[in-house]
């Protein structure tokens, strides 16, 4: 792999890794490690096979051709329609998930280093306008800003997960409770947290339409490498608070399971400063470029669906429909971070599994020029169709308590 190919698989792990993760651990604690990894693993290697389907897909368009252009060509309108819509929806949600994760954690960010007791509107107003404003400036400033803060992060990290090793207990990960029950509303967060697929298109531009063989192990690295931080998170999370008890996992569910909850709790239950400043360090930081990426693509996506162009009243009225209505939803629905993550599963599915599946079997039935065969036939796209339905109706249930739920 030369170091063209190094960059663009670490653009693709950076677009997996997101704040998503830190809902993994909340959503995962009545499974147990065991059931948690290998959910990981399946979900990964799903994801994975769907993308490669959608590199097949995009391999036979010119540089350059859009995931809507190829949905047009394949489906007609009603196609194009149901992609573009299905994006935006995408990263709304997930703009609802960011902005109230941030205000979780940012409070306690400010109560512990400040002693400052702020509201959760207040800073989710306040991260709004932050991220806004840099969305606003331009994209070469967010590019500066995430380049910074991604770095920092992944340092963050390596120290958090050297420093937590001594705090690990096994009988945290493994006990007589798990339940692989708890899979279905654990699967759509998951799914989130391996989303790349939109970038599929620009990273065939990227690294070229001549060299398909390089994608696929772009693709195929560039999601191993989050399916090993996220199991290396996993294990450092639930093994070092208990699943029941006073301070548990099991409090953090009651109290509306988000990630300040849990960092509070970790605090009160490791007494170990340094631990607990990483992580919120870490996960304060995951939030930030998480959200200013996610909107950057938000934004760009509404300014084309609504042909404003790049001057400073089109920018101002493309900011407003970008960042107003996921703060209203946030400050109506404070507790959103992981269903929000959730439903964004159900838009991501048509996006990343429905799609590429539907539009291979599509291309398939015509002559289409093979630049890159994914070894896959009418059976396995069937079984893999049949999975992305069964993630949109289980997130419906999710959404509608339907589902067992960890409380
Ligand atoms: N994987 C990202 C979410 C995401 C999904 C799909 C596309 C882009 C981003 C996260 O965990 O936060």
């Amino acid at each position: 792999m030369n170091v063209k190919s190094i960059g663009a698989t670490l653009l693709i792990s950076g677009t997996m890794l997101g704040a998503g993760m830190l809902a993994l651990p909340l959503i995962s604690a009545g499974l147990g490690i065991y059931n948690t990894i290998l959910l990981l693993t399946v979900l990964w290697a799903i994801m994975t096979y769907t993308g490669l389907m959608l590199l097949e897909v995009c391999l036979n368009y010119p540089e350059g051709t859009g995931l809507e252009a190829i949905a047009y060509d394949l489906f007609g309108n009603t196609g194009k329609w149901v992609i573009n819509i299905s994006l935006l929806l995408l990263l709304y949600a997930l703009s609802c998930a960011y902005i109230a994760g941030a205000s979780s954690i940012y409070k306690n960010d400010f109560a512990d280093y400040f002693h400052i007791s702020l509201s959760s509107h207040t800073i989710a107003i306040v991260f709004t306008i932050i991220i806004a404003t840099i969305v606003f400036i331009s994209t070469k400033a967010v590019d500066i800003a995430n380049r910074v803060l991604f770095t920092s992060n992944i340092v963050i990290f390596f120290l958090l997960v050297i420093t937590i090793i001594p705090y690990l207990h096994g009988h945290f990960l493994v006990n007589s409770h798990d339940s692989a029950k708890y899979a279905f509303a654990a699967i759509p967060v998951f799914i989130t947290a391996f989303g790349f697929h939109g970038s599929v298109p620009s990273m065939v531009k990227y690294i070229g339409r001549d060299k398909p063989k390089t994608l696929r192990n772009i693709f195929v690295a560039g999601g191993l490498l989050p399916l090993v931080v996220y199991i290396i998170w996993e294990i450092s999370m639930l093994g070092s608070l208990p699943r029941f008890g006073n301070h548990s996992f099991q409090y953090v569910a009651q109290h509306g399971s988000s990630v300040g909850v849990m960092l509070q709790q970790m605090q009160i239950f490791i007494q170990n400063n340094n631990i607990i400043y990483l992580i919120g360090a870490f996960s304060s930081i995951a939030m930030f470029t998480s959200y200013l990426c996610v909107s950057l693509g938000l934004f760009d996506s509404l300014a084309s669906t609504f042909k404003r162009g790049n001057n400073t009243t089109d920018r101002l009225m493309t900011a407003v429909l970008c960042y107003l209505p996921p703060l209203v939803f946030t400050l109506v629905y404070p507790n959103g971070f992981v269903p929000a993550l959730g439903a964004a599963a159900i838009f991501l599915t048509i996006l990343a599994i429905l799609f590429p599946v539907l539009a291979l079997r599509k291309l398939r039935g015509k002559q289409h020029q093979i630049e890159y065969n994914v070894a896959t036939n009418n059976i396995a796209l069937f079984v893999v169709g049949f999975i992305g339905l069964q993630v949109i109706i289980n997130q419906i249930l999710t959404l509608n308590n339907a589902v067992p739920i960890f409380k």
